[in-house]
């Protein structure tokens, strides 16, 4: 069995991945990008996907709603079956390598040499107290697919005019040294990941941070477009949650691309774990037929997050 992460190797994404599958015999494989990890899925080319969905201070990743919106129909079975919570820490990294290296005495006077900063768009908004110093100014910053990918763009750059933001594993990956250390806003800064996968897989024990059954909390991720032009449609929608005794946690909203100011809702819902609890989801999600232009069952899986 196989995993596929957002790759190359040494990105937050695969380090939340080999924590899942630990001590299991699924094999993790880098992707390029998260609509590979999908196509996999989706195709039976891997069994798993591992894809961050959230950030604790930079909120929703974009591109992973998009991916869930599934807009052209692509990723009909791909549903999340668990989550995981992630630590982040991002260092500035910069190659200082050969005879000839540069050596700078300190941060101030490597920022005056740095020209160019790579990462992955989601750490830009983790690190923003940082990136709004007046030497970072002057700065220009690059995307790059992944945080692993920007290491390895940088790895490349003998100059040392480029730096990236990446992980203490991406550092030791691609030999880089460190100009500064855990540039986060927030110390407790997380990313939770979800594990994707096709409906009739069932997620490893090693996947469950907090032991099996013991939060007995499942969450349920339901996307719905709705009629925007009758006063309450939104709330009749919602209040479908509230009748079969989910809470619901969050929402988020997409473009629906259908027509302007149109939009594809994310309702995050849970509920106490009860025998029926498949059955539950289904159940809310025929009275939501009823209301909703449409609606899809994303999955359920059990609440991972530690009691603080
Ligand atoms: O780019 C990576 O390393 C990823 O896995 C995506 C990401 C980026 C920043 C924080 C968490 C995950």
């Amino acid at each position: 069995m196989k995993a596929a992460y957002l790759g190359p190797k040494a990105s937050f994404s695969h380090q939340a991945a080999l924590e899942i599958f630990r001590d299991t015999t699924i094999q993790v494989e880098a992707l390029p990008t998260f609509a590979d990890i999908f196509e996999g899925v989706q195709s039976s080319q891997h069994q798993y996907g591992v894809v961050p969905f959230e950030n604790s201070s930079n909120g929703s990743v974009v591109q992973l709603l998009d991916l869930l919106a599934d807009r052209q129909m692509k990723y009909n079975d791909v549903k999340v079956c668990a989550e995981h919570y992630l630590p982040v820490h991002h260092q500035l990294l910069v190659r200082l390598s050969g005879q000839d290296a540069w050596r700078p005495s300190g941060l101030e006077e490597a920022l005056t040499h740095v020209k160019k900063f790579y990462t992955h768009p989601q750490a830009w908004g983790q690190c923003s107290a940082f990136l709004s110093r007046n030497d970072c100014k002057h700065i220009v910053r690059q995307d790059s697919s992944s945080t692993s990918e920007a290491a390895r763009v940088v790895s490349e750059n003998e100059a040392g005019t480029c730096a990236a933001i990446a992980s203490n594993l991406a550092a030791e990956e691609y030999g880089l040294v460190r100009l500064a250390d855990s540039i986060e806003d927030k110390g407790d800064n997380t990313t939770r990941f979800f594990i994707v996968a096709k409906a009739d897989i069932s997620v490893p024990k090693s996947a469950l941070q907090n032991g099996i059954g013991s939060s007995r909390i499942y969450k349920s991720l339901v996307s719905f477009t709705i009629d925007h032009d009758s006063p309450g449609t939104l709330a009749d929608a919602l209040s479908i949650f509230k009748m079969h005794h989910f809470n619901l946690t969050s929402i988020n909203t997409r473009p629906s691309r259908l027509r302007p100011w149109h939009y594809i809702f994310f309702a995050e819902c849970e509920q106490k774990h009860h025998q029926h609890q498949a059955d539950a989801i289904t159940n809310l999600i025929s009275d939501l037929e009823n209301v909703a232009m449409s609606c899809r069952n994303l999955g359920s899986w059990e609440d991972q997050l530690m009691p603080v």
